[in-house]
């Protein structure tokens, strides 16, 4: 059984592949935070700006079989141009609480690539072609590298020099958004002037937000 909050066509806001077109696929949970209001200050994970509660948002629901979700996610994927090779990112909530090897053979039988948003708090299954790994807070990670690593900046728990030495082929700051704990705009300033200081890391803009998609 898979639990998914929502999932939609939209393009790669983030990261190295932004600007690609790809279904997402939102996970229901995550194991650094409820998802409550009430918990968010006492979590690993504060400044989530995402509802990953329930199966209610668009095209949600439970799924009972890897085949069923495949289906789902195939009819969201709009083009079938020769040459084209259709993009699934799975995200949550924490997609690794759910992901598992029956999903990614079901989606590589439908010619998909698949790309994972995870925390790195949990060990990775097989297969995935495309991981983002995003460190948070005093979390262990569970996995040392990885195709991009892309830090939410800044976090006092999680400093960039800690993950430099790690095995990942990009890696990115992104600002953090300060509106999902109340706050007003986002930290762009400090975290560019924090790349061009240390040039192993590059920008990652949130691109989704400022162009107006989901
Ligand atoms: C909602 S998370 C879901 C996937 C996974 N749980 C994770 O944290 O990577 C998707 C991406 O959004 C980023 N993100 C979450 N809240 C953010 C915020 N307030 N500002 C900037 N990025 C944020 C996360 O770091 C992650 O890269
Ligand atoms: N367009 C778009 N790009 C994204 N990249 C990572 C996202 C996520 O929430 O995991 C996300 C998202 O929610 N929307
Ligand atoms: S780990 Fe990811 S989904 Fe979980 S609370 Fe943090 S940003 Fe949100
Ligand atoms: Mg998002």
């Amino acid at each position: 059984m898979y639990a998914v909050k929502e999932a939609f066509y939209t393009l790669q806001g983030e990261g190295a592949r932004s600007g690609r077109a790809a279904v997402f696929c939102r996970f229901t949970g995550c194991n650094l935070w409820s998802g409550r209001e009430k918990d968010r200050e006492r979590s690993i994970c504060r400044f989530c700006d995402t509802d990953f509660v329930g199966t209610d948002g668009q095209n949600g629901g439970r799924f009972r079989t890897a085949q069923a979700l495949g289906e789902h996610i195939d009819r969201l994927w709009p083009s079938r141009a020769a040459g084209v090779v259709p993009y699934v990112v799975f995200t949550g909530g924490e997609p690794l609480l759910q992901l598992d090897t029956a999903l990614i053979e079901e989606m590589h039988a439908r010619g998909f690539e698949i790309a994972v948003e995870t925390n790195g708090t949990l060990a990775p299954p097989a297969g995935i072609d495309w991981l983002c790994v995003s460190p948070k807070g005093a979390s262990q990670l569970a996995v040392s590298g990885g195709d991009e690593i892309k830090l939410v900046y800044p976090q006092l728990e999680a400093p960039p020099e800690r993950f430099e030495a790690l095995g990942f082929t990009h890696f990115f700051l992104q600002a953090m958004d300060l509106a999902p704990r109340g706050g007003q705009g986002d930290t762009l300033k400090e975290t560019l002037e924090y790349c061009m200081r240390h040039p192993r890391w590059r920008l990652s803009l949130q691109m989704h937000k400022i162009v107006g998609i989901d």
